[in-house]
């Protein structure tokens, strides 16, 4: 049986809630999944850093207050973030990558996949910026080094979009695809469809975990513009830039807005969505949209995310499920090592 050791950089809500996975369900993934994990070291910037090689208690870090500096309060913590001591010299297998997204330039985030991969250490994580902004240099640096780079939870969270379309539908010729990817934005439009205002429902938002630190990236398509980057890269063979997207958010959405789409049948959603031409090159676009009641996407409400991708073989096919949340992202982080352990069990 395997035991991978694990080290969490960033523990906010989704490494907090990959402890708490740990905590309660790692016996049984030996029996289901062939492995267990065991958490060898913790690094946050706000709450300091940890190590122990002969495993650390997930239920403790789980339950451990958000506090400045609260790692110190544990036997050897200290209230400073040894990012790199953690990545590198705490004896983990594997590292999850959960701090901020950077929507500039996915740093600091970027560096530590790159220290990580550079020792020969898998990579999961869930931050959009490395994998938008330097995903190409990232998964060349991790065949270099024959490890996992892996990162299905940074687009639709732990709905397993990425890994669908890029193994189940690889036959099936996906052209282009539009979709619902960011649950805060998804979760406001629909607040304000219940009467609650836009500065509230983003309050909600921010308190249920969908949100980004900044959640001016969530309401202004930013967040939205670098998951459509990583599924053009990704699906469509594109190599976009982040400025070769356009984008616009759902801020300029007013009540009366809502109220008059609902009087005419339509909702508004933040569409992220690219195409393949003809001739091979890809167009991209961020924008809110009036969709009429009947389209497969007006109905898909709160954190939910879906994504239709348009396939010459097959036709619209179409995935919802959660797309932000800190449990279903953490799943995300788990579904990355459940495909590392098959592509590089030793
Ligand atoms: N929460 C979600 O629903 C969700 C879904 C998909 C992807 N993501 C992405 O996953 C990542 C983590 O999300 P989250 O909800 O846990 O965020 P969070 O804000 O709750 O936690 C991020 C943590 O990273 C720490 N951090 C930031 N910069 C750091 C640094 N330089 N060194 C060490 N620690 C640092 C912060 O102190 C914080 O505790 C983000 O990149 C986010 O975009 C989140
Ligand atoms: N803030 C993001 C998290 C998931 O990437 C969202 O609301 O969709």
């Amino acid at each position: 049986m395997t035991e991978y050791k694990i080290a969490l950089v960033g523990f906010g809500g989704v490494n907090r809630g990959l402890a708490q996975l740990i905590a309660t369900s790692n016996d049984s993934w030996q029996a289901t999944l062939g492995f267990s994990l065991k958490i060898v070291g913790v690094t946050d910037l706000f709450l300091g850093s940890l190590v122990d090689r002969n495993g650390l208690d997930a239920a403790a870090l789980a339950a451990l207050p958000a506090e400045k500096g609260a790692f110190a309060q544990l036997p050897g913590g200290t209230a400073e973030a040894f990012n790199e001591t953690v990545i590198k010299q705490s004896g983990a297998d594997i590292i999850a990558e959960a701090t901020f997204t950077n929507p500039v330039d996915g740093e600091p985030a970027a560096t530590f996949c790159r220290w990580a991969l550079e020792s020969g250490i898998h990579v999961v994580t869930t931050n959009k910026g490395p994998i938008a902004l330097h995903g190409a240099e990232l998964k060349a640096l991790a065949q270099r080094h024959n490890v996992a780079f892996e990162y299905e939870g940074a687009v639709m969270s732990g709905t397993p979009v990425i890994r669908l379309a890029k193994q189940a539908l690889a036959g099936a010729q996906i052209q282009g695809f539009e979709g619902i990817l960011n649950g805060t934005s998804n979760y406001v439009l629909t607040r304000m469809k219940d009467g609650l205002s836009f500065a509230d429902a983003v309050a909600q938002a921010q308190q249920l975990g969908y949100a980004e630190a900044d959640p001016t990236a969530d309401v202004e398509g930013y967040d939205v513009r670098l998951k459509v980057v990583i599924l053009a890269n990704e699906l469509l063979d594109a190599r976009l830039s982040v400025s070769d997207v356009t984008c616009s958010g759902i801020s300029g959405i007013s009540a009366s807005d809502i109220v008059k789409a609902q009087a005419t049948g339509q909702c508004w959603k933040l569409i992220g969505a690219a195409s393949k031409a003809a001739d091979g090159a890809v167009s991209a676009s961020v924008e809110a949209r009036l969709l009429p009641l009947e389209h497969p996407l007006a109905g898909i409400s709160g954190a939910i995310n879906a994504v239709s991708f348009d396939t010459g073989l097959l036709g619209a096919v179409t995935v919802s499920g959660p797309g932000a949340g800190r449990i279903e992202t953490a799943y995300a982080l788990l579904s990355d090592i459940i495909a590392l352990h098959t592509t590089h069990r030793q």
